[in-house]
């Protein structure tokens, strides 16, 4: 469903993005998992023709995003990082405004903004202004309109980001069930949980580059599957064990203060980059 091959892209002298190559197939749930500044958001911007390509070649259902634009971006949902809602404006009337950009008819928007306020779960707030809305509820009406015009592909760029955590585990169930209705996902985060949680397979973004790219649990089981934590004179060290009894085993012999906790994906960004994803 997405074909990106050799991409780049410069700032001056800035490389944003450094050589992608991926693809992603019809119904994957797809994450980009790297640190501010890694590339994710200008990856997403060129994928979906906000910003334009410096060399390589990529394709959205088959459509090249250079040569064959308008197919592409039809393709294409988008929820920006930022809230990009129109806040005079009312719930209803940011869908039917959305679906006048792609064309829909009239009763067409009707029928779709229905079923979409009930599917997001905002058919009560259908009248409210945007501007009365918690950032929970902005961010479900975001994806409530990026899947107005029914793209096949829905990009969503950080999506829980300054969400507390109930709410973020509604937006994740949301996505979830984005995905099980038959969309291809592709989403950044910087959220470690969020890409354990939802993605099928995460690629980490390092300084424009893909470092690795595997299935959440493969990536963790590269190192093992528990860790300790340990404070000596060289600050934290973290050691690594195939069960959790070897690690019980090594923390009994243990005189200095430990935590045994399980890998997670932090552990495997930082043993292939040296860096947390959240610094
Ligand atoms: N419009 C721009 N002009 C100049 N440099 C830019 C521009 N947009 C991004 N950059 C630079 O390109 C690099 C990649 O930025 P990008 O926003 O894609 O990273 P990111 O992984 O999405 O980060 P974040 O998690 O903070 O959104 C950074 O060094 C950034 O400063």
């Amino acid at each position: 469903m997405i074909h990106i091959n050799q991409l780049q892209k410069f700032y001056g002298k800035v490389k944003a993005v450094d050589g992608i190559d991926l693809s992603v197939d019809a119904g994957e749930l797809f994450a980009f998992l790297g640190p501010n500044g890694a590339g994710k958001t200008t990856t997403i911007r060129i994928l979906t023709g906000l910003t334009r390509i410096g060399c390589g070649r990529v394709t959205l259902g088959g459509h090249d995003i250079v040569t064959d634009a308008q197919a592409a971006k039809r393709q294409c949902g988008l929820v920006t990082q930022h809230i990009n809602l129109d806040s005079e404006l009312s719930v209803r009337e940011n869908l039917d405004l959305h679906g006048r950009l792609f064309a829909m008819d009239a009763r067409r928007r009707r029928q779709k903004i229905e079923e979409l306020l009930s599917y997001v779960e905002l058919l009560d707030r259908a009248d409210s202004l945007v501007k009365q809305l918690s950032g929970g509820l902005k961010r479900r009406l975001m994806i409530a309109r990026a899947l107005m015009h029914e793209p096949k592909i829905l990009f969503l760029d950080e999506p829980t980001v300054g969400l507390d955590p109930g709410i973020r585990r509604r937006i994740w169930a949301l996505i979830k069930r984005v995905q099980q209705d038959g969309a291809t996902i592709f989403l950044t985060t910087h959220y470690i949980e969020e890409a354990e949680f939802l993605a099928g397979r995460v690629a980490f973004l390092d300084q424009g580059r893909i470092v690795a790219l595997d299935n959440p649990q493969h990536l963790m089981a590269r190192l093992g599957h528990w860790a300790v934590d340990q404070m000596n004179g060289e600050g934290m060290q973290t050691l690594y064990f195939a069960d959790r009894d070897q690690a019980a085993a090594f923390t009994a012999a243990q005189d200095c203060g430990f935590t045994l906790r399980r890998v997670n994906l932090e552990d495997a960004f930082l043993s292939l980059t040296g860096k947390k994803v959240v610094s």
